[in-house]
This record gives structure tokens, sequence and C-alpha cells, in this order.
């Protein structure tokens, strides 16, 4: 029957199985990683009758610590040391790499960790969307750990007859390790944070438009989130230039009413006009991070972040923007994260809230609360993973080191270092003193992190050169901004409200339409 020839025929399958992975199979990740010139040909010459190919972003924390639970079943299957080699090829692909972008967009790729399964021959020149169910290639609802990705499997493989029973999983032992540093942030560094967050700003925008993330239902928080760094950016340069995109924001994806609800808004090419308008001016450092910069090669950057954007927005919006900023970070995040479980968990936080903030000080101790209840909940993961930066540890934040007077009584179980635990609410059990802690915050994502903004990028890069250097100018984004779009918006940007923008830009593209009108009946 099927399951013995598969038992008689595993000696050539584990032969051409290495001969695939290359010299004596010895990979240091059991799921092969493939790229666009080598997805259709790998799997091709795999001998396996089912590939599952695993499409992650390597910016995707939640994709990283999904990867010891892909890798746990990956071994069972591939590789020299695989106890059932050959019968099921698992794969991974890199979707934030440039290359990859055509790849992940054929099998329709809109969140990750993107798990599809199917013959290798339907991946080869295959396409996949959640439409179509004839191509032959099928989507993993539920692999979210090494069991449930192994149940799965097993029972696809018992549909097919083709397991001689369960494949099971040999369990590692993770050491409970308990060396992480006590790390916490240095207060020098956060004012040099402000260049990732302008990076992290850069990357965003690449993403939205890498994955044409740019669709009618997500047309109005785009537009929303533009309006708020446009006001609110802690980066002159990012303010320039998200206002520059934000006015021409209709002419560059225009929303077709015909195109209602279900088609894409046609995403400019590589040559058109997008192309002109650069997010936080041309000067902007890639690469760079500095303050989010990761100890070892899986963690941290762009997530990082775009946590301290989000801080940093959070402190710099008027008490009567507080909600609208609520609801428009809320969105961006569910709509433009393309972390699977952080924009679900997020937008759970986001929708248990029983009323949205009426002051910056809520708004922006409510992301503070969510961020630590976020690190509260990764520290227990990134510890039984071990795939969190043992440099920087996940902590109860601020550390009692940045922020004494945020502690109302002594910080026992501060910090992560005990385990943090606690099942309540916000933040390790820590009895905050939340005046100090918004202070604080304040303080912190507000005048520091743009305090040293000017001499560093004048001295470290030279001033940038031309108009996007953020050099000679004032970079607080709170008060007067007098940012040179032209009088109309230098107005509306003076008044620095961020409602007052969404009227403006509202005002101006109303405008716009109207001359194009005039202009074609002129033609007429
Ligand atoms: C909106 C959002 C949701 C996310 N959800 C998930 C998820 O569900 N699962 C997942 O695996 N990953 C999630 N992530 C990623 C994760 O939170 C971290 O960004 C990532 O693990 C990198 O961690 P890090 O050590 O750089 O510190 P980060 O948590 O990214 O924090 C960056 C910096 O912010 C400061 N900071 C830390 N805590 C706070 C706080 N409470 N308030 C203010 N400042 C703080 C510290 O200086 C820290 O270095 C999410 C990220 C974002 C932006």
């Amino acid at each position: 029957d099927a399951s013995s020839s598969w038992e008689r025929d595993a000696g050539p399958r584990r032969a051409l199985l290495r001969d695939l992975v290359g010299g004596g199979g010895e990979l240091p990740d059991a799921a092969l990683e493939l790229n666009t010139s080598t997805f259709d040909a790998v799997l091709g010459r795999s001998p396996a009758r089912f590939a599952v190919v695993e499409f992650f972003a390597s910016w995707c924390p939640a994709c990283r610590n999904y990867k010891p639970h892909y890798e746990k079943v990956a071994r069972i299957f591939n590789g020299a040391n695989a106890v059932h080699p050959g019968i099921v090829v698992m794969t991974r692909v890199d979707c934030a790499q440039k290359m990859n972008v055509k790849l992940c967009d054929r099998f329709s790729v809109s969140h990750y960790p993107t798990l599809l399964w199917g013959p290798p021959s339907k991946f080869i020149s295959g396409k996949w969307s959640p439409e179509k169910e004839d191509s032959g290639i099928q989507a993993i609802d539920n692999g979210r750990t090494a069991e449930i990705l192994l149940n799965w499997i097993n029972e696809r493989l018992g549909r097919q007859a083709l397991k001689p029973s369960s494949f099971g999983l040999q369990y590692e032992k993770f050491d409970n390790e308990n060396t992480l540093l006590h790390n916490p942030s240095d207060p020098e560094q956060i004012s040099r944070a402000i260049y990732d967050v302008e990076e992290a700003t850069v990357e965003a925008f690449n993403i939205i438009l890498h994955h044409k993330m740019i669709k009618p239902k997500t047309h109005a928080p785009l537009i929303k989130f533009f309006q708020l760094i446009v006001a609110h950016h802690p980066s002159k340069r990012c303010r320039r230039g998200s206002a520059e995109v934000l006015v021409n924001f209709d002419d560059l994806w225009p929303l077709n009413s015909s195109s209602a609800s279900s088609k894409d808004i046609d995403i400019p090419n590589e040559n058109s006009a997008i192309t002109n308008f650069h997010i936080c001016g041309k000067e902007v450092p890639r690469g760079y991070w500095i303050f989010c910069r990761r100890s070892n090669n899986e963690t941290r950057d762009f997530s990082c972040g775009l946590w301290i954007l989000l801080h940093s927005l959070s402190v710099r919006v008027r008490d009567e923007e507080s909600s609208l900023a609520f609801t428009t970070i809320c969105e961006f995040i569910h709509s433009f994260f393309a972390c699977e479980e952080c924009r679900r968990h997020f937008y759970k936080m986001c929708s248990s809230v029983a009323a949205p903030p009426n002051t910056t000080r809520e708004l922006a101790l409510w992301l503070w609360s969510s961020h630590n209840r976020v690190n509260e909940r990764l520290l227990k993961t990134e510890r039984e993973s071990q795939t969190g930066d043992p440099k920087f540890p996940k902590m109860a934040w601020p550390p009692s080191q940045l922020c004494p007077s945020c502690y109302r009584s002594s910080p026992a179980k501060e910090a992560g270092v005990s385990g943090g635990g606690g099942s309540g609410g916000a933040s390790f059990r820590v009895d905050w003193s939340e005046d100090d802690v918004f202070s604080f915050l304040a303080r912190y994502y507000g005048a520091t992190l743009a305090s040293s903004y000017k001499d560093d990028d004048q001295i470290n890069r030279g001033g940038g050169g031309g108009d996007d250097s953020a050099g000679g100018d004032e970079v607080a984004s709170t008060g007067a901004m007098a940012v040179p779009l032209g009088a109309a918006l230098g107005i509306a940007l003076a008044s620095c409200a961020f409602g007052a923008l969404a009227c403006f830009w509202r005002t101006q593209q109303k405008k716009r339409k109207y001359f194009r009108q005039l202009h074609s009946l002129k033609n007429i």
C-alpha cells in the first residue's frame, strides 16, 4: 500500500533530498529558504509529494517567534537527519526581500506568516488567491504551533493514505536560560532614536507600496495616518515629505467609485510619480538603526522603530486630537502592519477600550500600557522559544533606572528579570505612578527624542544636503510649524491641528477636482 511504498523508498528519497539541499545536508535550518530564482527549480526537483511554503518577512517579530515551531516540523521531513524524509518538503520565502516581492504577490500574501500547502508541481509557475479554490494549493489556516501544524499535515496525509501512522514531534528540551542581561535603555540614546523613527516611517511606507496594501478599504486609514504624521511626526523632513505625498494622494491613488470595495487600487509602478516622493526626504538613512539596533541577527529594528514612532506621536497630539489620533493609530496598525499576530492583538487592545482617550495623557498612557502588555506576553514567548534579543529582554517599562519616580513602591519584580509574570492587566504587577509615567513619556518621547537631531544630522551626515536635511530646522512638531509647501498648506499646518489638517485636505482635494473638471470643460 501507499504507506509501505513510502517507507521502502525512504533511502532514495533521503539521498535525493540530501542532494537537493546540498552537500551533506548539514543546513543550519531544516526548512529550505527559497527565493525567486530558486523557487521553481527546487520545488521542481523535490521528490516530496507535498510542499509547505511559509511566506514570512524577516522583520516580522511574530514570524521570528514562529520559526522554532516551523523548524520543529521541518526537521521531521527535511534534511539528512529527517525521520521521515521526502514526504513533505518544508520551505520558506522571505517576502521582505525585494527580489521576492513578485513571488509573494503571485500567492496573494497579505500577512505574515502565511502557510500554503500543495503538491510541489502546483507551486511551480503557480498562483494562489483565497478566492481560487481550484489551484491545487491550500492555505493552512491554523499552523500556530508545531503540534497544530503537524496535526494539520497528518490529517491531510491521512486523507491521501500517505502516512504509515501519525508523525510525532520529537520534542527538544528548551533550556530555560536565565542569562538575559538586565539592560535598561540608555537615556542618552533616545535622542538618536529619531533616526530609527525616520527609518521605520520609510520602511512602513515601502512595505505598504510593495505589498499593494492601498485598497479602497484602506484608503481612509492611510490618509488619516498621513495627516497625523504631517502634523506630529518628530522629524521635520518626514513631516515635509509626508505632506507632499498627502497633497498628491488622490492623484497617486485615485479612489475610483466604480472600484468600490473589492478591487485593488492600481499600485504605481517603479517609473511612476510615486518615485518622486520621498516620505522623509532623499537623505533618510537606511540600515542605520541606532537605538533599535539588534545585538543578533533576528530581532528589533523595524518593529522597535514603529513603536517609537507611535509613542512619539502620542505625546505630541493635543488633547482635542487624542481621540482621532487613537483611532488613526489603531486603524493604521490593523490595516498596514503585516505581522498578523501583532495587528490582531493590537486591534483587540484597541477594541477593548471602553471610551477613546480624551486627552494626550490618556492616549500616551494607553499606548504605554498596551506596549507593556505586549512586552509581558513576549517575555514569556521569547524565553520559551529563545527568540528574543538577549541584550534587550522584554521588561516592565520604564525600568526604575530610567524613571525611579514612576514606581510607587519598590520595583522588586520589575524589568522582567524575575519573570515578570502576572496575570492582571497592564504591566508586570508594578504599582505605577501614572502621573510620573506620563511626565516621563512626554519628556522622553517629546523633547529628549528630538534634542540632538540638529547637531547629529549636521555632524554625522554632513548636514544631509539640500532641502531634505533636517539640519538648520526646528524639530519639535508641536507648536507652530513652518513647512514651506505653499501658503495654503502652510496656514493649515501652522495651526498644527491634526483635525484641521483633515478638513484642509478634503478642501484641497475638492479644489483639485474642480480645477480638473474646469480644465476638461475648457478642452471641450
Ligand atoms: C503595534 C505593535 C504590536 C506588536 N505586537 C506584537 C505581537 O503581538 N507579537 C510579537 O511577537 N511582536 C509584536 N510586536 C513586536 C514587538 O513588540 C517588538 O517590537 C519586537 O519584539 C522588538 O522588541 P524590542 O526589544 O526592540 O523592543 P520594543 O518592544 O520594540 O520597544 C522599543 C523600545 O521602546 C521602549 N519601550 C519598551 N516598552 C515600552 C512601553 N511600554 N512604553 C513606551 N516605550 C517602551 C524601549 O526603549 C524599547 O527599546 C509588535 C510591535 C508593534 C509596533
